[in-house]
């Protein structure tokens, strides 16, 4: 952040019968959605299948959030903790979103937890969603998101459940060797917007711990890093997966993952839905919960999951000054 004045500029969300937050020093009636300006600065908590995010509410664009601020909001102990920061904005307040602010009034400018950028999250836009309904911007239904990856269409449902159209899976000819302790694995090389190297195992504990990112060659095939699932079959169209993410570590779910596995899954089984001019589902359990994909002849891919608003509260103005942003 911009230093402590960027804290006063910042919309925060309302106040909500379950938000213990402290009111801001403007009074009650200047913590709402609508645009009161008070010095608090608002954040919400949510997850997708256990992948989680602080969300910060932004829409003027008001907050600059440098790579060591996001590292401490999502820091498990010292700060608010999370996989990742959707920092919610107007597309026309953001220069990398104007853009398509025609087609998409709110970007999701997500970070990952060690405060580096990524195209896509999966996951991060049913949350982002999720967000839009609860702060009031949107009903249940269709609306679009913009991403680093373009405008994704997303559909609400009244019963919690959030469906996004991810746009087409990329599978680049270039693959990589994956490698965890003695045993390698060729990994599946699928673009979702951002990179992904799928291997099948024979068990998942094939995977070790996944405290580091496991080494990959040749190391030019992903020369941004890359997201690496593992995956098992647990039946029919049926498979689960563990995946050590770019920037974040081993989380307990990836959306995008979860599309490049079931895509990479589709095309080892010989169920490309180009070729057999049907769509294919597949379920992939994750260790947070469970996700539905669909591949359909012209190549979209859609995934369908929960979404959900844990907690909403404002940071201690003196924490985000003196440690957050320090
Ligand atoms: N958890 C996300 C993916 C977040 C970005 C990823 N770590 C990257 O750097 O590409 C998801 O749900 O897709």
């Amino acid at each position: 952040m911009a230093g402590a004045p960027g804290v006063s500029r910042i919309v925060p969300h309302p106040a909500r019968p379950h938000c213990t937050a402290p009111p801001p020093p403007g009074g009650a009636a200047a913590s709402r959605y609508d645009g009161a300006v008070t010095s608090a600065l608002a954040f919400l908590k949510g997850h997708g299948t256990e992948n989680d995010f602080v969300i910060v509410p932004d829409p003027d664009n008001a907050v600059d959030l440098p790579p060591h601020a996001v590292a401490r909001l999502c820091d498990r102990r010292a700060g608010i903790g999370a996989d990742g920061v959707l920092h919610v904005v107007r597309s026309a307040a953001h220069p990398e979103a104007r853009h398509m602010a025609d087609e998409a009034e709110w970007f999701m400018d997500y970070r990952n937890s060690d405060g580096s950028v990524a195209e896509m999250c999966g996951n991060g836009v049913r949350v982002f969603a999720r967000y839009l309904q609860y702060a009031g911007h949107v009903e249940p239904g269709d609306l679009a998101v913009a991403t680093r990856g373009g405008v994704k269409q997303v559909h609400l449902d009244k019963a919690g459940e959030v469906t996004v159209s991810m746009g087409r899976a990329v599978l680049p000819e270039a693959q990589a060797t994956v490698t965890v302790g003695d045993r390698s694995w060729p990994a599946r090389n699928v673009n979702m917007g951002n990179p992904h190297a799928v291997a099948f195992v024979d068990s998942l504990d094939q995977a070790g711990d996944l405290l580091t990112a496991p080494p990959f060659s040749p190391a030019e095939v992903y020369p941004d890093g890359v997201n690496v699932e593992f995956v098992v079959d647990r039946g029919p169209r049926h498979v689960a997966m563990r995946v050590h993410e770019r920037g974040s570590g081993e989380t307990r779910s990836c959306g995008t993952g979860a599309c490049a596995v079931a895509v990479a899954a589709i095309r080892r089984d010989g169920a490309d839905p180009a070729v057999t001019g049907e769509p294919a589902t597949y379920t992939v359990d994750l260790p947070g919960g469970t996700l539905t994909i669909t591949e359909h002849p012209d190549g979209s891919v859609d995934m369908t999951g929960p979404a959900v608003i844990v907690a909403s509260g404002e940071f201690d103005p003196a924490w985000l000054t003196e440690t957050a942003f320090r």
